[in-house]
């Protein structure tokens, strides 16, 4: 990280949380079936859902609608989206889990002295019981759920916002995630982006999405 930044450390790190601190997917997945199940539609399962995260809690839904529903009204979606909320809020912290080296690198880093803040897509409601279920609220002063400011990744304005919060350059920032969404919103920003392979990117690889480096351990944020 620090040819990154000449010798030195980022006086920001800005971590998205799903698919690069925590594997969240069999909870959303549970929550997802249970919705789907309640309204007398197919379950789509892990699998499926580990691809459709990272635009959000109602894209979630909506991706797991358009999967299971050749008809898909307002009214379903509303529906669908109010119960997936009663049914997350019921589950996020159960089968949850950080990755492995995760709860090391952020040790380290907080010992360290490097301020470190939460930028997800996740709305805002679910973001902090499942940083305190996780035990790790306590790294992150700044946390920005996608449902906190008026815009979400990838556009850049969370960051933008943090950036001028912390009164630095958008240079002295680093963006870690996991998804093109992270490492759009940190181009828009202007500020470096590491990317980690191992999470949710729609499928895709993520090698060949534009960050400036990608990394198998958050440990490797410490070299
Ligand atoms: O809820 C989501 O879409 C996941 O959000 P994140 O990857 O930005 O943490
Ligand atoms: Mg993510």
């Amino acid at each position: 990280m620090k040819s990154l930044f000449e010798g030195s450390f980022p006086q920001l790190i800005m971590f998205d949380l799903d698919g690069t601190l925590v594997d969240s997917v069999p909870d959303l997945a549970s929550a997802i079936d249970k919705t789907l199940q309640s309204l007398g539609l197919p379950v789509v399962g892990e699998t499926n859902v580990r691809l459709w995260v990272g635009n959000g809690a109602s894209m979630l839904v909506e991706r797991a609608l358009k999967h299971v529903s050749p008809v898909i009204d307002s009214s379903l979606s509303g529906r669908a989206y109010a119960r997936f909320l009663n049914n997350y809020a019921d589950c996020l912290a159960d089968k949850s889990q950080l990755y492995g080296g995760v709860l090391d690198a952020l040790e380290k880093l907080y010992a360290r002295e490097i301020p470190m803040a939460i930028v997800t897509n996740k709305p805002i409601a679910f973001t902090h019981p499942l940083l305190t279920g996780l035990e790790i609220a306590h790294f992150f002063p700044t946390v920005l759920g996608g449902d906190s400011l008026p815009a979400k990744k990838p556009d850049p304005l969370p960051l933008n916002t943090l950036i001028e919060q912390y009164g630095i350059r958008p240079d002295q920032a680093l963006m870690v995630g996991d998804s093109v969404n992270d490492i759009l919103a940190a181009r828009a920003a202007g500020c470096p982006v590491i990317a980690v392979p191992y999470g949710y990117n729609h499928g895709q690889s993520i090698y060949e999405a534009g960050a400036d480096k990608v990394i198998c351990d958050l440990g490797e944020l410490l070299e």
